[in-house]
């Protein structure tokens, strides 16, 4: 549905987005993810129409959009710093992009008011539409801005990292409700965020950015269980890091050498990135880390431990199953990874 065409952009001297290009697809649930910085507002920006392009075209359903402007390209947005009205009652703030119209296409003020009604009770805010924005929690608020953009009956909706401001239970509910208001209407969506979690969970697909560049493009599962690159490895989801050398197939912790697959990773220094619950307790310290306890934490089913390994500084986490005892601090287990991925690092130890 939206083709991104090696779309760059700069502020002065600083280059925002380098070279993009992305496909995005109808009826598609989209993350954009990366730390702050990385260049996802000002590429949402740019397929809403606010903002343009340096080089590269936007294009929707085949036809180029890349100068039009935000009016002409019937899409929905929501975001963080577009608040509500605060003069305009509930249902004036949802029906404004109605109001707004050229008189030709402008529904009448009752029909606008019906359509603000029916979009309040998708939102399930029904009754509310004579309150004014002050009069709303957070969360109300963030549902009627929602609604507001949903007035003008966009295919594409897009979200500025839309819960931002909310507390963390709120924000879980609201999550859960969009993605069911987006089957339900048949939209495409993409959202930003820097909330590797959000974006796991509700995402179709996730576009991981960092630095103006699109490092990895897949679904949640892949992202997450294959990432692409080093920068995708350490920043989607929780990774521990060791500093180790591979020769003649083998992985070196310290002259300790690891039983895990080393696959086609050429001799020499590498990162090793394995995920806290890519891990297990072993009997005896053959291929194994010795790692000594520091914290214990509950994490639903499973302890979340904490402890050091001498010869790396970078404090490890790993998940063992609750159901047994809870390891103690300064315990020392024997770690062995299962499961991990090797990042060559030319000559520089992580
Ligand atoms: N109007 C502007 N003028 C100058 N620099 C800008 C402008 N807008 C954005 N930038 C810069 O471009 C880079 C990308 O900004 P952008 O807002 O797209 O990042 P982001 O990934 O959305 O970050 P965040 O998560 O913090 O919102 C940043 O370094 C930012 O300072």
């Amino acid at each position: 549905m939206i083709t991104l065409g090696n779309i760059s952009k700069r502020f002065g001297t600083f280059e925002a987005l380098k070279d993009i290009n992305l496909e995005v697809r109808d009826g598609e649930f989209l993350a954009l993810l990366g730390p702050s910085g990385s260049g996802k507002t000002t590429l949402l920006r740019i397929i809403a129409g606010l903002a343009f392009p340096d080089a590269g075209r936007v294009a929707f359903n085949g036809e180029d959009v890349t100068d039009l402007k935000v009016a002409d390209r019937k899409v929905g947005f929501v975001f963080q710093h577009y608040a509500l009205f605060k003069h305009m009652s509930i249902a004036d703030n949802v029906g404004f992009g109605l109001s707004v119209r050229p008189r030709s296409a402008r529904p009448s003020k009752a029909d606008i008011r019906a359509r603000a009604e029916e979009l309040l009770d998708l939102v399930q805010l029904s009754g509310l539409g004579d309150r004014y924005p002050t009069q709303l929690s957070g969360g109300q608020r963030q549902r009627v801005a929602l609604a507001r953009a949903l007035a003008v009956q966009p295919q594409l909706l897009l979200l500025d990292e839309p819960f931002g401001a909310l507390d963390a239970k709120v924000r879980k509910e609201l999550r859960r409700w969009l993605r069911q208001l987006h089957e339900q209407m048949g939209l495409t969506s993409i959202f930003v965020t820097h909330d590797q979690e959000e974006a796991l969970e509700l995402a179709d697909r996730v576009v991981v950015m960092d630095h103006g560049v699109i490092e990895q493009v897949g679904t949640p599962e892949e992202v997450y269980m294959t990432p692409g690159s080093r920068f995708v490895s350490g920043f989607v989801g929780d990774t521990n890091s060791l500093p180790v050398t591979i020769a003649g197939g083998t992985a070196k912790f310290h002259d300790r050498p690891l039983t895990l697959e080393t696959g086609l990773v050429a001799d020499g220094p590498a990162r090793l990135d394995f995920r806290p619950h890519d891990v297990t307790i072993a009997e005896d310290q053959a291929g194994c880390l010795p790692l000594v306890v520091t914290d214990v934490y509950r994490r639903g089913g499973e302890w979340r431990v904490e402890g050091s390994v001498s010869g790396c500084s970078q404090v490890l986490e790993v998940d063992l199953d609750a159901t047994g005892p809870a390891p103690q601090p300064g315990q020392r287990l024997a770690l062995r990874i299962t499961r991990g991925r090797l990042f060559p690092t030319d000559g520089v130890q992580p």
